[in-house]
C-alpha cells in the first residue's frame, strides 16, 4: 500500500512532463508552430526553455549551423542571458541576448537608416514639445521642457555629422552620437515591423525565436514580432515562455495572452516545484485576486513557514528586520536566518539598500540625475565600474602583499606597459617598469595608514601618472563646474566624491555580493529563506503601494475609475510585484509590512485568506 502511494505521488510530480513533449512538437522539423508556455512561479519555465533548446540542438544544430543560422534566445537581464549561455555550454548555434543587444546586433549595420530615423524622431520630439510648450502654463515644467528642446536641438544639429552611431548596450551611452537604450528598441521594432528587408534578415538568421519573460518584453518588440509571424508563418518559430501574474514593468505588453493567435500551441503546468507547501498556498492566495490560477506544491514538498511581521514606520528598521529574522529561526526551526548572508532580504528599490548597505551619498546624486537608468543598476557607469574593478581589486591585491597580482593587473590595464609603450622605448624597457612602478606607489600612498581617499582624489592620482587610461568624461569630472555642463557629469562629480570603500559597497550591491536585493531584480531567481520589505515610505515612486495593497491607505479616485474601467492599477501592480517577490522563496518566508496603520494590515492580511492570525505578529 505504502508503496503504491510512493508511486502515485512519484508520478505525481511529473504532471507537467508532457509540456515539454508539446514544445518539443512545436520545434520539430515537420510541422514547426509558434507556442505560448505562460505557467506560474517556480512550474519550470526556465527548465521547459533549457530543455527546448537542447532539444533544437540534438535536432537540428548541424543543419542550422551549417547554413549560417541561429536559434535566437531573448532574456530580460543580462544575468539571464549568462545564465542560460552557461546552461547551452555556450554553443554558437544559439544567440542568447537581451532584447537590446539583440535589436542592436540586427539593425547596427544600417547606419543610414539609424541616421534617418534618428533626426526624424528628434525633429517629430521638437516639434510636440514646441507645440507644448505654447499650449502649456509656464512654471517648473515649462523651464525643464525648454532645456529638453535646446538639448535635442543641439543634438540635432550635430547628427549631420556623424558617420556611424554607437551603442553599449550594457552601460551608459555618452556622447550625442550614441544612441539611448529606448531609441534602439524604438527603432529596433519599427525596422522589424515595417521593412521587408529587416524581416527577411531576421526570419532567415533565426528560423526559431524563444522569449523568456515575455509578459515583461517591451510591447513595441512584441508587436513588431507578431508582424512578421503573420506574414513567415510558415517558415518562423516563435515560443514565448512567461507568467502575465509575473508582469512588473510597465513597458510589457499587458493584454499579451489575448493578442496570441489562436493557431498557437498554448501548453498548461499546474506545479510549483521551487516553494514549500505553505508558500505555494500563499502564492495562490495571492494570485486569486487577479486570475485565480491555482498551483500544486510538489507531493514531498515540506510545509515552509511564512509569517507576516508588522511594524510602525516609524520603527527603526535594521533592528525590526533583525528580530523578524530571529523569530524565523525559531519559527521554522532554521538556524541560517541568524546569518544575514543566508536569507535574502528584498527592498523596493534600491536606494533602501544605498541607505541600509552605506552607500547612499554615491547612489543619490545619481539617481537623481535620472541619467544613468540601468547603467546605475547594473553598476555598467564605465567611471565607477573602472574603479570598482580595476582599482579596487589593485589595492587589494596591495593590502594583502600579493605583488604578482599587483604587477598582472598593472600589466592588464596600463598604458605605461601595453605594446605600444614598449615598443616605443625599446631601448630603456628597465625605465618604463620604474615609471609604473612609481605611478602605482603614488596611488597606493592614497591608503597609507589605514585613510579611505576619495574616488576623486583616485582619479587625480591617476590622471597624473598616466597609470591608467581615462575616458574624457573624467577631465570634466576632475575639472571645476562650468554653466550649462552635462547632467551625467555634475552627477558623477558628486557622487564620486564619497569615501572609496562606500563604492566598493555599491558594486558589491550590483554584482549581488550582498544580502539585498529588489523585488523586481530578483526575477527568475530562488532562494532558501526570502524577507519581503515592504516599506513605502522609502519608496519613492507611486506605481507601486503596499499600504494600498494591504488595506492601510483608500484608493485614490483614479485607482477607483481604472479600476471600473478594467484598466490595470496601482494595486494590481503591487500585487503582482508582491506575487513575484514572495514566491522566490523555496523553504520560509518573512514578510515584513511598515505601516502608518498596523491593524488594517492585519485585517487584510487574514480577510485576503494570505496570512492566518497565528502566522501574523506585530513587532
Ligand atoms: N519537472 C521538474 N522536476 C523537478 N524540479 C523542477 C522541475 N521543473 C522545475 N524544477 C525546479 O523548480 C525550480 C523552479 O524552476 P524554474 O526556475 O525553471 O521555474 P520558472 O517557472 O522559470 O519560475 P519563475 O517564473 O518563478 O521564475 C528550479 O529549482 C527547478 O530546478
Amino acid at each position: 500500500m505504502e508503496d503504491i502511494k510512493a508511486a502515485q505521488q512519484l508520478s505525481d510530480n511529473h504532471i507537467d512532463d508532457h509540456v515539454d513533449d508539446e514544445i518539443k512538437l512545436c520545434l520539430s522539423d515537420d510541422s514547426p508552430k509558434s507556442f505560448f508556455m505562460f505557467a506560474g512561479a517556480g512550474s519550470g519555465k526556465t527548465r521547459s526553455l533549457i530543455n527546448a533548446l537542447s532539444f533544437l540542438d540534438k535536432e537540428m544544430g548541424s543543419k542550422l549551423s551549417a547554413h549560417s543560422k541561429q536559434v535566437a534566445v531573448i532574456t530580460y537581464t543580462n544575468a539571464a542571458c549568462d545564465e542560460i549561455s552557461k546552461r547551452l555550454q555556450y554553443k554558437p548555434v544559439f544567440a542568447v541576448s537581451t532584447i537590446h543587444s539583440f535589436l542592436w546586433e540586427l539593425i547596427k549595420n544600417y547606419q543610414l537608416d539609424i541616421k534617418a530615423w534618428v533626426i526624424e524622431s528628434l525633429k517629430k520630439e521638437i516639434a510636440e514639445l514646441n507645440e507644448k510648450q505654447t499650449k502649456g502654463r509656464g512654471g517648473d515644467a515649462a523651464v525643464k521642457r525648454e532645456s529638453e528642446i535646446k538639448r535635442k536641438t543641439t543634438r540635432l544639429a550635430k547628427i549631420e555629422t556623424v558617420k556611424k552611431f554607437s551603442y553599449n548596450p550594457n552601460g551608459d551611452n555618452v556622447g550625442y552620437d550614441s544612441l539611448s537604450h529606448s531609441e534602439v528598441v524604438k527603432m529596433g521594432s519599427e525596422f522589424i515591423a515595417i521593412e521587408e528587408t529587416m524581416q527577411e534578415i531576421l526570419v532567415g538568421k533565426y528560423p526559431v525565436l524563444l522569449i523568456d519573460e515575455s509578459q515583461d518584453t517591451k510591447k513595441e518588440l512584441v508587436d513588431a514580432l507578431l508582424i512578421v509571424y503573420e506574414k513567415y508563418k510558415d517558415r518562423f518559430v516563435i515560443g514565448m515562455f512567461g507568467d502575465t501574474m509575473q508582469r512588473i514593468y510597465m513597458d510589457g505588453k499587458d493584454n499579451l495572452a489575448c493578442c496570441i493567435p489562436d493557431e498557437w500551441e498554448k501548453p498548461k503546468k499546474v506545479m510549483n516545484h521551487r516553494s514549500a507547501t505553505r508558500i505555494v498556498e500563499l502564492a495562490n492566495a495571492i494570485r486569486k485576486t487577479i486570475d485565480k490560477q491555482e498551483q500544486r506544491p510538489r507531493s514531498d514538498a515540506d510545509r515552509g513557514t511564512v509569517r507576516l511581521f508588522i511594524v510602525d514606520s516609524s520603527a527603526n528598521k535594521e533592528e525590526m528586520e533583525c528580530r523578524a529574522a530571529q523569530i524565523m529561526a525559531k519559527k521554522a526551526n532554521d538556524k541560517d536566518w541568524l546569518d544575514a548572508a543566508r536569507y535574502k532580504s528584498l527592498i523596493l528599490e534600491h536606494h533602501m539598500a544605498a541607505s541600509r548597505f552605506g552607500f547612499f551619498d554615491l547612489y543619490a546624486p545619481l539617481n537623481e540625475s535620472k541619467s544613468f537608468d540601468t547603467s546605475l543598476r547594473d553598476g555598467s557607469i564605465s567611471e565607477i565600474s573602472f574603479l570598482s574593478n580595476v582599482v579596487s581589486p589593485l589595492v587589494k591585491a596591495h593590502q594583502s602583499s600579493n605583488d604578482f597580482e599587483v604587477s598582472r593587473i598593472v600589466r592588464q590595464h596600463s598604458p605605461l606597459l601595453d605594446k605600444k609603450a614598449f615598443q616605443e622605448n625599446s631601448a630603456d624597457q628597465t625605465k618604463l617598469l620604474e615609471t609604473a612602478e612609481n605611478a602605482v606607489e603614488e596611488l597606493l600612498l592614497l591608503w597609507k595608514c589605514g585613510a579611505t581617499p576619495t574616488c576623486i582624489e583616485i582619479l587625480k592620482a591617476i590622471k597624473k601618472t598616466n597609470l591608467f587610461t581615462l575616458n574624457d568624461r573624467v577631465d570634466d569630472i576632475l575639472s571645476e563646474p562650468v554653466k550649462d555642463e552635462d547632467k551625467k557629469t555634475v552627477a558623477l562629480r558628486e557622487a564620486l566624491s564619497v569615501p572609496f570603500d562606500e563604492l566598493e559597497k555599491y558594486s558589491a550591491y550590483v554584482t549581488d555580493n550582498t544580502q539585498f536585493a529588489t523585488h523586481q531584480g530578483v526575477k527568475g531567481r530562488e532562494f532558501p529563506r526570502v524577507m519581503v520589505i515592504m516599506d513605502d515610505t522609502e519608496a519613492k515612486g507611486f506605481l507601486f503601494s503596499y499600504e494600498k495593497l494591504f488595506g492601510a491607505k483608500s484608493k485614490t479616485e483614479t485607482d477607483i475609475k481604472n479600476e471600473r474601467e478594467g484598466k490595470d492599477t496601482g494595486i494590481m501592480r503591487t500585487t503582482r510585484l508582491f506575487y513575484v517577490a514572495c514566491t522566490r522563496a523555496e523553504k520560509s518566508l518573512a514578510v515584513v509590512a511598515y505601516t502608518e496603520n498596523k491593524q488594517a494590515v492585519k485585517n487584510t492580511a487574514i480577510s485576503n485568506g494570505w496570512f492566518s492570525a497565528e502566522e501574523i505578529e506585530f513587532l
